[in-house]
C-alpha cells in the first residue's frame, strides 16, 4: 500500500486491513477470458447502452444486505440486457465469494468483472474471471507489477483511478480498460464530476467505464456525454426487480446523442498517443 492510506474513511482502511490478511489461491491461474471490448460492441449493435450490472449483496454505504441467490440476480441482470457483470468477492465489507462469482460465471455467458481490493499477486489465483480490477490509489508503485502478473494469467484488467494523476499512472502503466470511479474512497462521497473532470484525458483507444453513483437515467446520459465508453452501476440495479432496473439504464442511448453533441466541445477525448 502507499503512504495516501491515512486520509481514508474508516471503512475503507478497514477493507484494506481485512485484503492484507486475506490469502490468495494455490495454484496460479490460466485464465481464457470472455472479451470485454467485444460484449461492450455487441451491447452498441444492438442499441443497447454497455452496463456492467453489479451482483452487490450490501456495502459500507449500503442499508441491509440483500440475500437473494446472487446466480439468480446475475442471470435476471443479463435477461435485462447487461453487456457485462461485476461480482464483488470481498467477503467481510461486501458480502461476497469467490464461490459466488464461480457460480455466476458458469451461468452466464457475459465476462464477468471480479470487484476486489486486491493488493498482492497470489490473490489473482483465488478465483478466475474474465475481468480482474486493479485500484491505482491501493498499489501505488505495484500497480504495473499486478498489471503485467494479472495479464501473464490471462485476465482483462480494469484500472480504477478517481484523479488526473492516476489516471496518468493507470496510462503509464499500460492500462486499456480504464475505470473512473465517481466514489471517493477517502470520504466515501460520490462527485459524477469526477468522470466530466476526468474523461478528457484519456486517450481515444481507451476504454473508459464510469463507476459508482449513477441512478437516474440522466445520469447515464451525463456519463456518455462526458465520454464514458460503458457505465458500471451496482446499488441503483440491485435496488429491486435487477432486471427492469438493467433494462432502464441500457436502454437511454436512443436519446444521448443530442446530450452529446451539447457537451462535444467540452469533453473531447484524447486522440491516441
Ligand atoms: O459501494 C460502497 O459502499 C463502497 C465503499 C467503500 C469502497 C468501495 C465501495 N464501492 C465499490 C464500488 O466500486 C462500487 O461497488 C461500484 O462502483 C458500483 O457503485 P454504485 O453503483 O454506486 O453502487
Amino acid at each position: 500500500m502507499d503512504d495516501g492510506m491515512n486520509d481514508l474513511a474508516p471503512a475503507v482502511r478497514s477493507i484494506l486491513e481485512a485484503s492484507a490478511s486475506r490469502s490468495g489461491g494455490d495454484e496460479r491461474v490460466d485464465v481464457d477470458p470472455r472479451d470485454l471490448e467485444a460484449a461492450f460492441t455487441a451491447a452498441e449493435a444492438d442499441g443497447r447502452t454497455p452496463v456492467i450490472a453489479e451482483v452487490k449483496p450490501t456495502s459500507p454505504t449500503t442499508d441491509g444486505t440483500r440475500d437473494d441467490d446472487p446466480v439468480d440476480l446475475a442471470t435476471e441482470m443479463v435477461a435485462g440486457g447487461a453487456a457485462a457483470l461485476s461480482v464483488l468477492t470481498e467477503p467481510e465489507h461486501f458480502g461476497g465469494s469467490t464461490d459466488t462469482l464461480e457460480r455466476v460465471r458458469e451461468a452466464v455467458d457475459v465476462p464477468v468483472l471480479r470487484k476486489d481490493f486486491l493488493l498482492r499477486e497470489t490473490q489473482l489465483d483465488a478465483v478466475e474471471s474474465d475481468v480482474v480490477l486493479l485500484i491505482a490509489r491501493f498499489l501505488g508503485d505495484d500497480l504495473e507489477p499486478m498489471l503485467a502478473a494479472a495479464r501473464d494469467r490471462g485476465f482483462q484488467v480494469l484500472v480504477e483511478v478517481h484523479d488526473r494523476a492516476e489516471l496518468d499512472r493507470a496510462l503509464a502503466a499500460g492500462a486499456r480498460f480504464v475505470g473512473v470511479n465517481n466514489r471517493d474512497l477517502a470520504k466515501l462521497e460520490v462527485d459524477l464530476g469526477t468522470v466530466e473532470d476526468v474523461a478528457p484525458h484519456a486517450p481515444e483507444d481507451v476504454t473508459l467505464i464510469a463507476e459508482s453513483g449513477v441512478t437516474t437515467a440522466a445520469d447515464v446520459r451525463r456519463m456518455r456525454a462526458a465520454g464514458a465508453d460503458a457505465l458500471l452501476i451496482g446499488s441503483a440495479i440491485m435496488d429491486g426487480d435487477v432486471r427492469s432496473n438493467v433494462r432502464r439504464f441500457a436502454t437511454v442511448d436512443a436519446d444521448i446523442d443530442d446530450a452529446a453533441v451539447d457537451h462535444a466541445d467540452a469533453t473531447e477525448r484524447q486522440p491516441s498517443r
